[in-house]
């Protein structure tokens, strides 16, 4: 799948919803009922990172949640990617972007969406084919004001702005020509999950899936 056809994906996923979930699973018997919650509230596409032992396992529990759109987050290398497909994510995002793993999403077809936080970084990426991007770490990369500026001489980059992203800034990213959809952990709360509070995490979904953009 080529870097174009991966974003090309990667696009019409950051479309479905304002707020694509960044999931840390410490207990896999949280996997689907996290998915579901979030799915009811109107977030279906989720970002389940690979930092926790039992990540992938959820990832292969949650992509059997009815309108769930899973993915793998943290991906790193071409084992990650690798693991990641066959876990069942169908995509995959990065912080950044290595040629070993643009070459193993490529040969996968594993559509990525690969980070960058400099004007350099995304114009390597374009180069490679690569429109939509991740703008990590949002917050300390330089916010809603980097982001717009970055639009002026790079208007054909798309972003999906993570790290540092909440509902009382979102919006300011989401009222960006350039910005498709913000990730963040806000709406998955590790208290929340502990508790089992699923009710709760709905309501978050909801308030994060009512964003306007
Ligand atoms: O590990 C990755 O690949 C990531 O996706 C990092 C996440 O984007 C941030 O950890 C989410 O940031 P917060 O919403 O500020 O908690």
């Amino acid at each position: 799948m080529t870097p174009a056809l991966q974003s090309h994906a990667a696009l019409t996923l950051c479309k479905l919803a304002p707020v694509i979930p960044v999931i840390v699973v410490d207990d896999l018997d949280h996997a689907v009922p996290l998915a579901e919650a979030l799915v009811a509230g109107g977030l279906p596409v989720l970002e389940v990172t690979l930092r926790t032992p039992c990540a992938l396992d959820a990832i292969r529990a949650m992509a059997a949640v009815p309108g769930a759109r899973v993915g793998a987050g943290t991906v790193l290398s071409a084992h990650d990617a690798a693991n990641a497909k066959a876990a069942g994510a169908t995509f995959a995002v990065s912080p950044g972007a290595t040629p070993a793993l643009i070459a193993a999403c490529t040969a996968q077809g594993l559509p990525l969406l690969p980070g960058a936080a400099s004007a350099s970084e995304v114009m390597t990426l374009l180069e490679r084919g690569y429109r939509t991007l991740k703008f990590f770490p949002a917050g300390p990369a330089g916010g809603p004001a980097m982001l717009k500026a970055l639009g002026g001489p790079l208007p054909q980059a798309t972003f999906c702005p993570t790290g540092g992203v909440s509902l009382a800034n979102a919006t300011d990213y989401l009222s960006l020509a350039n910005v498709a959809c913000v990730g963040g952990s806000w709406v998955a709360p590790a208290k929340m999950m502990a508790a089992g509070d699923w009710a709760g995490i709905t309501e978050l979904a909801r308030e994060a899936a009512a964003l306007p953009r």
